[in-house]
């Protein structure tokens, strides 16, 4: 058996201001850093120590995966961070109050932007702040790597590649691997891994700063599918408070 915890960051300034966030490179609320801590601690006191970490490149996600390692008492635990790993590209969405998006746009279009797997936001325009063409952090990556929106397919497309490449073979030897990362990544990561249909999808929302731990078999199948959050009731009550952000609808936790 081998065991992966997936750790989406803790609250962020944006989060708490209900704004589309993607690759806008917020910090955490001192809110979610606490949450990241806690989510570390819970993890030793279930006796889940990760062995090795992988985070995106994204300060919020960076710093709960540092935060995290510091609860659970382990914070020299090696440490991989990639651009794969990040939220979705939100397009023109990022920045903007999701209440507003959604009295503009409408409930449908407002949830397929944020739930489906096909639709993505309209793309921000070049030079404008959504543009990260010019970010140092992403400075050896050819321009056609660097989105400027993306559909959750997007995501998936993108971050399995890491999944393959650098997540499985830590997996694999018997690591125990925490992945820190975002709302939207995760939910990519968690399709994969459960196989969840596009309808499943839908209704699928990550809480900031819960554990969610998965028992895969040797085919790196989930021994139970939607894995198991450590402290479920807290979870599925944040999933839920997810799902409504700018009053949208569909909340729940698998
Ligand atoms: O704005 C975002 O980048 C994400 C996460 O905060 O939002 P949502 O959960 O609505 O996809």
């Amino acid at each position: 058996m081998r065991t992966l915890i997936l750790l989406r960051h803790g609250e962020s300034d944006w989060n708490s201001k209900n704004l589309f966030t993607g690759w806008i490179d917020v910090d955490l609320t001192a809110h979610g850093e606490e949450q990241a801590l806690l989510g570390g601690k819970a993890l030793a006191a279930a006796g889940l120590l990760p062995t090795r970490v992988h985070t995106s490149v994204l300060t919020r996600a960076v710093r709960t995966g540092t935060l995290a390692m510091e609860g659970a008492g382990h914070p020299w635990v090696p440490t991989d961070r990639h651009w794969r790993l990040n939220e979705r590209h939100y397009g023109a969405l990022q920045g903007r109050e999701k209440a507003a998006v959604l009295r503009e746009f409408g409930e449908d279009q407002f949830h397929l932007w944020r739930r489906s797997y096909d639709a993505a936001p309209p793309p921000v325009a070049e030079g404008s702040p959504g543009d990260v063409s010019s970010d140092p952090r992403y400075s050896g990556l050819p321009r056609d790597l660097l989105p400027r929106t993306e559909s959750l397919a997007d995501v998936t497309a993108r971050l399995l590649p890491y999944w393959h490449d650098a997540i499985v073979p830590d997996l694999r030897p018997g690591h125990t691997v925490l992945v820190v990362a975002h709302s939207n990544s995760l939910r990519a990561l968690v399709a994969h891994l459960d196989r969840l249909t596009r309808e499943e999808l839908l209704t699928l929302n990550i809480p900031t700063g819960m554990p969610l731990r998965y028992d895969l078999g040797e085919d790196l199948v989930p021994l139970v599918r939607g894995g198991r959050y450590l402290d479920l009731d807290a979870a599925a009550a944040a999933a839920a408070e997810v799902a409504d952000q700018g009053g949208g609808r569909l909340g729940s936790c698998r």
